[in-house]
C-alpha cells in the first residue's frame, strides 16, 4: 500500500537507526558529486553489509555513466568530506554498483546507549496529525463475531501506535444502534419487561434476544409486526417515550461490549461510542446538499448517487441509495454524514476505517461521493481492510452446529487453555498470580494471532498454534520478556538501573545492537503503512537475536565487570523494547510465566 500523506516516511523524523543518519549524508554527497539535490539515497538492509546504498543504479541514467563509476565517485565524495568517518568502518563498491557499508562497532554501541537513554526509545516524532479511527463497531442486540474481534484488536493497536508517535487519535466506535430492526427489538423489550431475564440476554447473549424478537416478528403473532413498524417511525420521529426505552436497550448492550473490551484489554471506552444514531440529525441535510450539488438523483423512487467508475458486472452504474422510496435512510447515508463530520468538524488529516474487507465497495463509494461533494479537502480516508478469520475447514469460523461463535466463550477458552499450561509449569506461584498470567497469556495469544498476519489476509484460528511457546506467537514474546525479568531478579538489579556503557565485541552482540536500533523506524512504518504485523515480525526477530546473544555471550558471568555491565545494559534495552513493542500492540508482558 502507498503510504499516502503519512508523515512517518523518510528519515526526517527518525533518530537512531543507521539509515536515518546515513541517508541525508549520502544525499549530500550525491549533491556534491553530481549537483543533484534531494536524491533518495535508496538505503536497504542487505545480507552482505550493515547498510547498502543503491542510489548509483538509479543515478546512472541521469548522470550518463555506468553505475559502478557513479558508485566510485560517490565513495570519493563521501571520503572527501569525511562524511562517514565517525560512522563507517568500511565502504566498498560491489556488484553492479552497490555501496556496501560496514558500520563501526563503537558507533553502533554509542547509538544503542543513546537510544536506551531516550525517553521515546527512538520513536520518530513526526508532524502530529488528527486521525479518527473507526474500529470495533459491533451491532446492538447482535453477538460480536470474530470479525469484530479482529477489527477491535487491529484498530486498537493502530490507535496506540499512532498516539505513541504523537498523533491526535480520535477513537470512534461506530456501533449499529439505529435503523429498522430497532422497532421489533424495542417492542420485544417492552413485552418481556426491562428487568426480566429475557432482557438481561442483551448483556450476556444478545443473539438469543434478537432471535426471539425476530421470531415474533416473522410469525406475525397478533399485531407485533404492525407495532414494530410503528415503533421505528416513532423512534426516528424523536418520540420521547420510545427514545427512553431505546436508550435503556443501548445501555444494556454497552454492558456487553464493555465486558468484551475489558477482557480484551483494549482502550475503547464509553466516551468513544459514536454510533449510527449520532448522525441521524444530519441525514436530511446530507440528502438536500447532494441533491443541490447535482450529485443525487431520484431513481425508481429512491434518492441515489451514482459515483462515476462504479459499475456492476453488467456495466450498469451502481447506486449509493441515500433515501429509500419510503423516505427512510440507511447505512450509506449515515456513513456519508459520518465522513463529512470527521473531515469538516474533526479536521481529520487521515481517517482510518478498520472494517471488514467485504465492505470495501461500500466504503470506496462513500469516499468517492464525499470527495465529489467537496467535503474532503486534504483529508485522506483509508479503508484498513480486515480479512476473515477462518475455522480449520477453511470457512468463516463457526461452531460445530454452524452457529456463530460467541466471542466471550472464545476468549474464555483461550484463558482456560493458557491456564492449564501456566498451572503445570508454575506450581510455585500462588493462585492469583497464576490466573493473572493465564489471562495475559491467553488474551495476548489471541490478539497476537490477529496482529501478526497482514490485516487484509485471512488466517485460520488455531488455539494450539497461537498458544505455542515457540514460533511467531504472543506467548513466545511474553516468555522472552519473562526470561529477561528473571535474569535481572537473579542479578538483584532493576532493569532501569542497568545503564553501563555498551561495548560490542561478539558478532551476536553486534547483531543485537543493530536490531535494537531499528525499533523507531519499524514503529514509524507501522503507522505509515498501517501494518501492525511489521512490529510483530520485528519483535520476533529481536527476541531471536536476543536468544542468539544469550547463547553466545554470558551475561551474569561475563569475563569482566565492564562486559557484564555492558551486557546487562543491552539486555535491559531488549526488555524495554519488547515490553514497549508489546504494549503498542495492546499485549501485556507478565514478569513471570
Ligand atoms: N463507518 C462504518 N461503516 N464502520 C463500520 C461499521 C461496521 C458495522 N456495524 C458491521 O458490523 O458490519
Amino acid at each position: 500500500m502507498d503510504a499516502g500523506t503519512s508523515p512517518e516516511r523518510g528519515y526526517r523524523w527518525r533518530m537512531f537507526d543507521p539509515a536515518a543518519i546515513l541517508g541525508p549524508r549520502v544525499s549530500a554527497a550525491i549533491e556534491a558529486a553530481f549537483g543533484l539535490r534531494d536524491v533518495d539515497p535508496v538505503l536497504r538492509p542487505s545480507q552482505f553489509a550493515d547498510v547498502q546504498v543503491n542510489a548509483a543504479l538509479a543515478l546512472a541514467k541521469q548522470v550518463g555513466a555506468p553505475p559502478r563509476d557513479v558508485a566510485t565517485r560517490l565513495v570519493a565524495a563521501l571520503d572527501a568530506d569525511g562524511a562517514f568517518a565517525d560512522v563507517a568502518a568500511k565502504v566498498e563498491v560491489s556488484g553492479p554498483g552497490f555501496l556496501n557499508i560496514t558500520l563501526r562497532d563503537d558507533w553502533i554501541a554509542a547509538q544503542v546507549g543513546a537510544q536506551a537513554g531516550d525517553p521515546r526509545r527512538g520513536l520518530p516524532t513526526p508532524e502530529p496529525q488528527v486521525v479518527p479511527i473507526d474500529y470495533s463497531a459491533p451491532n446492538v442486540a447482535k453477538e460480536m463475531h470474530v470479525g469484530h474481534l479482529r477489527t477491535t484488536v487491529v484498530g486498537d493497536a493502530l490507535a496506540r501506535t499512532l498516539e505513541a508517535l504523537g498523533h491526535r487519535v480520535v477513537r470512534q466506535n461506530h456501533i449499529g444502534d439505529w435503523g429498522t430492526p430497532f422497532g421489533m427489538l424495542i417492542e420485544h423489550l417492552l413485552e418481556v419487561g426491562e428487568d426480566s431475564d429475557a432482557a438481561r440476554l442483551l448483556e450476556t447473549d444478545p443473539n438469543t434476544f434478537y432471535q426471539a424478537a425476530r421470531a415474533k416478528f416473522d410469525a406475525e403473532e397478533g399485531d407485533f409486526a404492525t407495532r414494530s413498524r410503528a415503533r421505528v417511525v416513532a423512534l426516528q420521529g424523536g418520540d420521547e417515550a420510545t427514545l427512553a426505552i431505546w436508550r435503556r436497550m443501548i445501555e444494556l448492550s454497552k454492558h456487553y461490549f464493555n465486558r468484551i473490551y475489558t477482557t480484551l484489554d483494549v482502550t475503547l471506552r464509553d466516551e468513544h461510542l459514536a454510533g449510527e444514531s449520532t448522525y441521524d440529525p444530519m441525514l436530511e441535510g446530507i440528502c438536500d446538499e447532494l441533491e443541490a450539488k447535482g450529485l443525487a438523483v431520484v431513481s425508481q423512487g429512491a434518492l441515489c448517487v451514482f459515483p462515476p467508475g462504479f459499475t456492476g458486472r453488467d456495466g450498469t452504474p451502481l447506486p449509493l441509495i441515500i433515501r429509500k422510496s419510503d423516505g427512510g435512510y440507511g447505512y450509506a447515508t449515515t456513513d456519508l454524514a459520518t465522513i463529512k463530520h470527521r473531515a469538516q468538524d474533526l479536521h481529520a488529516d487521515r481517517i482510518l476505517y478498520v472494517v471488514g474487507a467485504p465492505q470495501h465497495l461500500h466504503l470506496s463509494m462513500i469516499f468517492e461521493v464525499a470527495r465529489l461533494a467537496g467535503w474532503l479537502g486534504d483529508t485522506e480516508p483509508v479503508h484498513v481492510q480486515i480479512g476473515n478469520v477462518l475455522g480449520a475447514d477453511g470457512k468463516i469460523l463457526k461452531t460445530r452446529s454452524g452457529a456463530p461463535i460467541r466471542l466471550m466463550a472464545l476468549l474464555e477458552e483461550a484463558v482456560e487453555r493458557a491456564g492449564a499450561v501456566v498451572d503445570a509449569a508454575r506450581g510455585d506461584l500462588d493462585d492469583d498470580e497464576r490466573s493473572a498470567i493465564a489471562r495475559q497469556v491467553g488474551i495476548g495469544a489471541v490478539k497476537y494471532a490477529d496482529l501478526s498476519v497482514a490485516h487484509d489476509t485471512e488466517y485460520v484460528f488455531d488455539f494450539d498454534r497461537m498458544l505455542a511457546l515457540n514460533g511467531n506467537t504472543g506467548p513466545y514474546l511474553q516468555y522472552a520478556a519473562a526470561r529477561i525479568y528473571s535474569i535481572f531478579r537473579k542479578a538483584g538489579l532493576d532493569p532501569a538501573d542497568a545503564r553501563g556503557a555498551v561495548v560490542l565485541g561478539e558478532p551476536a552482540e553486534r547483531a543485537l545492537g543493530l536490531a535494537l536500533l531499528d525499533f523507531g523506524a519499524v514503529v514509524g512504518d507501522v503507522a505509515a503503512l498501517l501494518a501492525p504485523h511489521r512490529l510483530c515480525t520485528y519483535l520476533f526477530e529481536l527476541a531471536q537475536a536476543f536468544t542468539a546473544f544469550y547463547d553466545a555471550c554470558p551475561v551474569l558471568t561475563a569475563p569482566t565487570d565492564e562486559l557484564r555491565a555492558s551486557r546487562l545494559a543491552l539486555t535491559a534495552a531488549v526488555l524495554g523494547t519488547l515490553v514497549e513493542g508489546l504494549d503498542l500492540l495492546g499485549i501485556a508482558a507478565p514478569e513471570r510465566m
